[in-house]
């Protein structure tokens, strides 16, 4: 049986502490936000495009996107973001859906981590969805404390991508990440045992 299993939540909920926990436990791990990085690299279409859009002054000094500068001007206007997103998304996905098509139907699982995978759409090429929760109040703390984010700053990147609540509908197991590590872990124990 095939299992491409896909891990989501919320910007800084603990997708990647989770992929990271699972990657220790010998699993094999497919990250978007890396394949969201190799899109871009100098001279690449994805790099190209972006500098035609927002100009040089989003490279860093040796040619490498300034990415921290590009997430401020994006996620401070959804007009920027919408373009970055109409730049990187179909390169993305093309890589992304290749990789998902690729697992194979022994029963060994192959997560794939995908912040935008219910705004992108990638539910139907997914066998399993899993969704790591944090509540509100700690999703913000931890992105503001991990990214240095004034309030304002980290509730304007929560709102660009779509409700909590709301993809936790849509999801087939939720991890809740409201806890310590060793609690995370328990529940990634719990999530394997009925899933695998
Ligand atoms: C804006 C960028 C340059 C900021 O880079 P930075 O290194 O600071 O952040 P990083 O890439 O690690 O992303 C951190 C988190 O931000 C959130 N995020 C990233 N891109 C987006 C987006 N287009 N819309 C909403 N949230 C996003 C995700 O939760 C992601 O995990 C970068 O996020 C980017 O290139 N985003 C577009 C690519 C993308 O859509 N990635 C997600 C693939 S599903
Ligand atoms: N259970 C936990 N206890 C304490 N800190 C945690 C826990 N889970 C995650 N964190 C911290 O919260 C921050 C966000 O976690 P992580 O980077 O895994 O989130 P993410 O969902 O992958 O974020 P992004 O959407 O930005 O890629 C990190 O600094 C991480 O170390």
């Amino acid at each position: 049986m095939r299992k491409a299993i896909g891990i989501t939540g919320g910007i800084a909920t603990g997708k990647s502490t989770v992929t990271k926990i699972l990657q220790q436990q010998g699993f094999t791990i497919v990250d978007a936000d890396h394949i969201a990085r190799m899109v871009v690299l100098p001279q690449t279409e994805g790099w190209q495009k972006i500098v035609n859009c927002f100009g040089t002054r989003i490279l860093q000094e040796d040619g490498q996107l300034n990415r921290p500068y590009l997430g401020q001007i994006v996620f401070n206007n959804p007009h920027y973001l919408d373009q970055l997103n109409q730049i990187l998304q179909p390169l993305i996905r093309q890589r992304l859906t290749d990789l998902i098509k690729k697992v194979s139907d022994n029963g060994v699982p192959v997560f794939f981590e995908i912040p935008l995978l219910f705004e992108q759409h990638y539910q139907q090429l997914l066998d399993q969805i899993i969704l790591v929760y944090a509540a509100p109040s700690v999703q913000l703390q931890r992105l503001q404390t991990r990214n240095h984010l004034t309030l304002a700053a980290a509730q304007q990147r929560i709102a660009s991508q779509m409700s909590l609540s709301q993809k936790s509908r849509w999801a087939d197991f939720i991890i809740d990440n409201n806890g310590d590590l060793h609690y995370l872990q328990k529940q990634i124990d719990q999530m394997l045992e009925l899933l695998i």
